[in-house]
């Protein structure tokens, strides 16, 4: 059981802060590192891997410092987001190239073992620019794994995956972190990281917002304002309805529609068809109208 620890870490460029005295414990099983774009995932995850120095602070694997450390590589794969730039050679040549750059006593052995493991020995033989994106995925999963690290380290991999490619990948992951590895993705899509992690980190403008089962995250970003929308045959009535009823913390009426800030959104959902009944209006439409990550996230980091 391997574990990476991330102790009060800071990463900057130029005058750029990417991580911000970020501290945590990436252990066994399946992590999501969640975070909108630009929230400096890529910068930790590099920094994990040994590819980048921290400005600040430590990273280390079961107590072992990782930057300038190979023998701490050893036991770290990376998948990185950019696409291979290696479209010219077969899947095998390149994961037996990648076993040869570790330096592995058999390469072709250790690259068949790994295709074997993404299950792309159908296409092995095939130049990498001939592969779909879910393929390119796995084939890179290959290449990290061919050295049978404990720690495997995905920046955005379902990035730009349809949703069997997803399904594929997801069943991968899993079945990597039964094996007893250290798996920690990257992504910026709740849902992905609710299905898939056991443990998420939130990280929002380089700094840590968040730590938890998705359960504790969920209820961070649900437990809080809502902003509404709200349209109906009578928006006056029902606003004055709301007022009454103390389920919101403001109404507001513009351009024909009701902006609602819901100070509990499960209790307000509920109850709004029933406030609309009672008040004889009838409902149009009800959405949320700040469902950006951004928002939530910013919520998140303000509280
Ligand atoms: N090499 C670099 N030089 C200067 N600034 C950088 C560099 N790499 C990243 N940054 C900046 O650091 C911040 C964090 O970037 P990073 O790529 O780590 O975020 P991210 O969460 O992975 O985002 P994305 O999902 O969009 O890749 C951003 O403001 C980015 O512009």
């Amino acid at each position: 059981m391997t574990s990476i620890q991330i102790q009060d870490v800071s990463r900057w460029y130029g005058n750029v802060v990417a991580i911000n005295g970020v501290t945590m414990n990436i252990g066994p099983g399946v992590t999501g590192l969640l975070g909108p774009n630009g929230a400096g995932k890529s910068t930790l995850i590099h920094m994990m891997g040994g590819f980048l120095e921290p400005s600040s602070g430590t990273l280390t694997l079961e107590g072992t410092p990782i930057w300038r450390n190979p023998s701490v590589y050893e036991n770290i794969g990376l998948v990185p987001e950019r696409e291979s730039a290696y479209d010219f050679l077969t899947g095998e040549q390149f994961i037996v190239s990648m076993a040869k750059l570790h330096k592995l006593g058999d390469p072709r052995a250790a690259a068949r073992r790994a295709i074997a493991m993404v299950e792309m020995d159908y296409a092995a033989a095939r130049p990498i620019g001939t592969y779909s994106k879910g393929m390119k995925q796995r084939i890179k999963m290959a290449s990290a794994l061919v050295h049978d690290p404990a720690v495997l380290l995905l920046d955005e991999p379902f990035n730009g995956m349809d949703p069997r490619q997803r399904i594929q990948l997801m069943d991968l992951i899993r079945r990597m972190a039964a094996e007893g590895r250290t798996i920690l993705f990257s992504s910026h899509i709740l849902e992905e990281v609710e299905r898939l992690a056991t443990h998420i980190e939130v990280i929002v403008s380089g700094r840590h917002a968040a730590s938890g089962d998705f359960r504790e995250i969920r209820r961070l970003m649900t437990d809080r304002p809502y902003q509404v929308t709200v349209r109906s045959t009578d928006d006056r009535t029902l606003a004055s309805a709301i007022i009454a009823d103390g389920s919101a913390s403001s109404v507001e009426l513009t351009d024909g529609k009701l902006q609602v800030e819901a100070t509990d959104f499960h209790r307000f959902t509920w109850l709004l068809p029933q406030l609309a009944k009672n008040a004889g209006v009838r409902l149009w439409e009800i959405s949320p109208s700040d469902e950006s990550l951004e928002s939530v996230f910013s919520y998140l980091v303000g509280k």
